[in-house]
């Protein structure tokens, strides 16, 4: 139940709705168990009775009757949908926005897949029960109570016979819903698994075709399949196992019935249209008894549902803005890193180890190291998408928790390794950071970056509309386009990670000339791997094993013969007669 009252916020706001719907559902419950009545009364006193004037009067009561009991089972729908549909929206804008806060380390766990069931087929689970699965209840209690009460009242001992295989009801009941959860379970999981395979396979098809895998992948995929139908027969089986048990129970109920209310009509202790009534009295016991593992299974599914929903909304931001200063909305660009050390995993080695260094306001500071030293986590810092371990990082001279995420991350650009373009026109993908940037300032980026050209080049220009993840484009293309959405947002820091490496040297060269205008007074940060990407940096630093092993400016570092000298070597040099003189 603490899922319930966990979620609570979501649907408590709309109690009124499920309220009235809760009373139209009694509306409804009510006249369903005053139909066998009206039917008793109708043979006993009408047609037994001789009393046919009473007929057309009976017939108009009836039909006032169902037309009453159709309009309340509408309204009783309509309002109960509306509570679910109300409070998952809720739901929905919440696990989105907690989406939206969550840290990156959050998401280096986190599979796309699973979070996306969780967001979609868990939230519809949860609204299932919120609309049908309490009225279905509640409907349960009312029904059985009801009927019983006026089975009770025609004939007590009719009762007590008619109930009495009640009991090995509930017990069939009982097994099928404790088989029934776990088969439901392993369809969902079966489920869930190849919703992962298609998603994988979608995204990593260029992968998929390039090493001619597509055999395996269907032989993998079948497999799953396979899983997902065995799963699926299984709780069939049991539905089909369950059911006719379940309906004999029932029969047997409906023949003690009959055998014994026969009896007790042929001595004249019970009217005939009591009877009649009891009949359909026993079947809105025995009805409701066997949809309890339905109803039953529904709420488990939905706290099941509800427990992962809350795994989300209950995960912890890491990184929060607390005690932050909103009066500064504007930074310089100045950076200093004093003696930092980052650990991603408490289990696995530092990714930075005492990294210092100061970066001016309009200085341009490269970053160069074997890939996983650690230059990327250096970045990572910068726009605060992980904490430091120790040590201390200063923006504009002050400590970087003093900025609120949104002014420190509007004053950052950052363009990845891994270029991500959203599946809509260049120009709002350009404009991604800066939605009120006029035409001027996208062409003027756009400009910057290299792209204006290529651009122009397409039937529709700028309204071009790019495929999922900017498919269509050439891999330097994209990364033009990431360079132009960051300098769009007109940052006081530019960080640029690895973001030229698929654009030819030139085509770069043209690029950092036209940043270093924009970037006047302001930071930029190059990581790259090519020696002639950061070559014209103010400062160089050489990153190893997560520590700064050398730095300076590309003459200083030439001079100190060192690891930087090496990487220039291996790249400017002969490659062959390098790697022989380290093999001597
Ligand atoms: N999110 C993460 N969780 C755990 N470990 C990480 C994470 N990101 C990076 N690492 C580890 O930290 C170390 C430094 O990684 P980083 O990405 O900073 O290297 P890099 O120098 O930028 O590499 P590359 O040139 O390949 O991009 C590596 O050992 C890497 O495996």
């Amino acid at each position: 139940m603490s899922v319930f009252r966990k979620l609570r916020q979501f649907y408590l706001p709309y109690k009124k709705d499920f309220i009235w719907s809760m009373i139209f559902l009694l509306v409804v419950t009510g006249i369903t168990v005053v139909y066998p009545m009206i039917l008793q009364l109708t043979i006993d006193d009408v047609i037994i009775g001789h009393r046919y004037e009473l007929v057309p009067w009976m017939a108009i009561a009836f039909v006032g009757v169902m037309a009453l009991k159709a309009l309340s089972t509408f309204i009783q729908h309509y309002l109960a949908d509306m509570f679910g549909i109300q409070a998952v929206r809720a739901l929905r804008d919440a696990l989105y926005e907690k989406l939206q806060r969550l840290p990156f380390s959050y998401y280096d766990n986190a599979k796309t897949g699973d979070l996306m069931s969780r967001l979609t087929s868990d939230v519809e689970g949860f609204r299932f029960f919120l609309a049908f699965g309490f009225s279905e209840a509640l409907r349960f209690l009312i029904m059985v109570g009801a009927s019983f009460c006026v089975m009770l009242y025609y004939s007590p001992k009719l009762t007590f016979v008619t109930v009495a295989a009640l009991p090995f009801l509930a017990v069939v009941v009982y097994q099928f819903d404790r088989n029934v959860h776990p088969a439901f379970r392993r369809v969902r999981q079966s489920f869930g698994k190849l919703n992962t395979k298609v998603q994988e396979n979608i995204s990593g098809i260029y992968t998929v075709k390039a090493l001619s895998k597509e055999a395996a992948e269907m032989e993998r995929f079948n497999e799953k399949n396979g899983n997902l139908k065995t799963s699926q027969l299984a709780t069939s089986e049991l539905w089909a196992k369950y059911f006719p048990l379940m309906e004999a129970i029932g029969n047997i109920c409906v023949v003690l019935l009959l055998a014994y209310g026969g009896y007790l009509v042929t001595h004249e202790k019970l009217q005939p249209g009591e009877l009649v009534a009891f009949y359909s009295l026993t079947w809105y016991i025995l009805g409701p008894i066997m949809q309890l593992g339905f109803t039953i299974n529904m709420f488990s599914q939905a706290k099941a549902s509800g427990e992962r929903l809350l795994e989300i909304l209950e995960a912890k931001e890491t990184i929060r803005d607390e005690n932050v200063d909103h009066t500064t909305p504007h930074i310089r660009g100045e950076v200093e890193f004093r003696n930092v050390t980052l650990y991603y995993r408490a289990d696995a080695p530092p990714a930075l180890q005492n990294v210092s260094f100061y970066a001016y306001p309009g200085k341009t500071i490269g970053i160069i190291g074997a890939t996983g030293s650690g230059k990327s986590s250096i970045t990572h810092l910068i726009s605060r998408f992980y904490e430091r371990s120790d040590g201390e990082i200063l923006i504009d001279g002050r400590p970087i928790e003093q900025y609120s995420l949104k002014t420190l991350r509007s004053n950052v650009g950052v363009v990845f390794q891994e270029t991500f373009l959203f599946s809509s026109t260049i120009q709002s993908n350009i404009a991604y950071g800066r939605p009120d940037a006029t035409m001027e300032e996208i062409v003027d980026a756009a400009k910057r970056a290299g792209a204006h050209d290529f651009i122009m080049e397409l039937p529709d220009g700028y309204d071009t509309v790019l495929g999922e993840r900017g498919l269509g484009l050439s891999g330097g293309q994209k990364q033009r386009i990431a360079i132009a959405r960051a300098i769009c947002k007109n940052p006081s820091i530019l960080i640029l990670d690895d973001a030229t490496s698929a654009v030819d040297m030139e085509t770069e060269l043209r690029i950092q000339s036209a940043l270093r205008d924009v970037m006047k007074g302001k930071t930029t940060f190059i990581i790259a791997h090519r020696i002639s990407s950061l070559k014209h940096a103010d400062e160089i630093l050489v990153v190893e094993q997560g520590r700064i092993v050398e730095r300076g400016t590309h003459d200083e570092l030439l001079r100190q013969n060192g690891l930087y000298k090496r990487i220039y070597d291996i790249q400017y040099q002969d490659r062959a007669t390098v790697l022989q003189g380290e093999a001597r």
